[in-house]
């Protein structure tokens, strides 16, 4: 069931001064994110991810199609309504958006202040807060004493007091070193696999994507331009765009500058196979090659791990007879996809 509906969602804004063009941030997206899951968000600046997240919570009114969370038609609501939907979406921010003046207890007392949840409730709720995100001796420490991972683990604690549905990241790992990234995103998952919150994150870092989606969206130009469980888009992307991010994170076929460097460093011919769940395995690809009396060596490339599932591109120098690697080459194209350098 999607809890996150968005149909033929557009946003244009309005020219910045008098002669300027409006700007489509969004544009025609449809996009329904189901009950339980992480979904990614991935796209270069200026994408319209922010924006995207910003209807979902309806801080920005769509120009036209609808937007739906849990239920409840978020586009047209008064701003009456709208106040009581948010209470049901959880938000954190690449500069964690804390209240210097108030302590860690003040910062996630806020919401529950706001919700106007009884103040007899607070204690117990704050301090199960403080325990999940690891923070139990902090409560009394000002933003400014915080590490980064640590304001963050206050934003979650904050976003979750009111026990929303839906968490929505905006660059929340932005601002972090990979360490403490890792950390936050660990956090992340355990909110999703605890709590059962579905989340949304938006970023444009594929590692963060890698770490902890189920599912990846791609966006351009404030279109979705590829949407797929995280092991099919990382292990055969298919638009030119996710491409290029997939290819920042993992070896593919090698080209350009990458293929003459391995041309004059190896001899023999460049192979690469492209493994997956569902290809031959790569001990039987190697059994084929030396019962074939062909030497070879991996010179390129490795294999990933996306959810469990394993693929990957490796790329070997294969030297023997040409007859006896083509008849190689042929046995192996039936079961696992290969690609030799032109
Ligand atoms: N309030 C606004 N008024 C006018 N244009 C805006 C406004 N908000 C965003 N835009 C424009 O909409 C487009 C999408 O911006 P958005 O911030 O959603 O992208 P993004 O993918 O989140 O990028 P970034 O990570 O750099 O924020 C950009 O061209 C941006 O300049």
């Amino acid at each position: 069931m999607a809890i996150i509906e968005l149909d033929n969602v557009s946003k244009v804004f309005p020219p910045a001064h008098r002669g300027a063009a409006p700007v489509s941030a969004v544009e025609d997206v449809t996009l329904h994110v189901e009950a339980g899951e992480i979904a990614g968000i991935i796209g270069y600046s200026g994408a319209g991810k922010s924006t995207l997240v910003r209807l979902v919570n309806a801080l920005e009114k769509a120009t036209s199609g609808t937007v739906t969370v849990d239920g409840t038609t978020v586009t047209g609501l008064s701003e009456r309504r709208l106040r009581e939907v948010r209470l049901g979406i959880g938000m954190i921010f690449q500069q964690f958006n804390l209240f210097s003046s108030r302590t860690v207890w003040g910062n996630i007392a806020y919401p529950l202040q706001i919700a106007q949840v009884p103040k007899s409730q607070h204690q117990k709720r704050i301090s199960e807060l403080l325990h999940f995100v690891g923070l139990a001796d902090k409560a009394h420490s000002y933003p400014e004493q915080l590490s980064g991972g640590q304001k963050q683990r206050v934003g979650i604690a904050r976003a979750l007091a009111t026990s929303p549905k839906v968490l929505l990241a905006d660059e929340a790992t932005s601002a972090l070193d990979p360490e403490t990234t890792r950390d936050v995103l660990q956090l992340l998952k355990k909110v999703n696999v605890e709590l059962g919150i579905t989340t949304v994150v938006i970023t444009h870092e594929l590692e963060v994507v890698r770490a902890i989606a189920d599912r990846v969206v791609v966006m351009e130009r404030g279109r979705v331009v590829e949407d797929g469980a995280a092991f099919d888009v990382f292990a055969r992307p298919r638009h030119p765009t996710t491409k290029r991010f997939v290819g920042t994170l993992i070896d593919g076929v090698p080209t350009g500058a990458t293929l003459e460097s391995l041309r004059a460093n190896h001899t023999g011919r460049l192979v690469t196979l492209s493994f997956d769940d569902e290809s031959l395995p790569q001990s039987q690809a190697f059994a084929e090659l030396i019962s074939g009396g062909i030497e070879f060596e991996l010179v390129h490339g490795g294999m990933e791990d996306i959810q469990g599932r394993s693929f990957g591109n490796l790329t070997l120098a294969l030297r023997g007879e040409d007859a006896a690697i083509d008849h190689a080459l042929g046995r192996l194209r039936e079961r696992v996809a290969v690609t030799e350098a032109a």
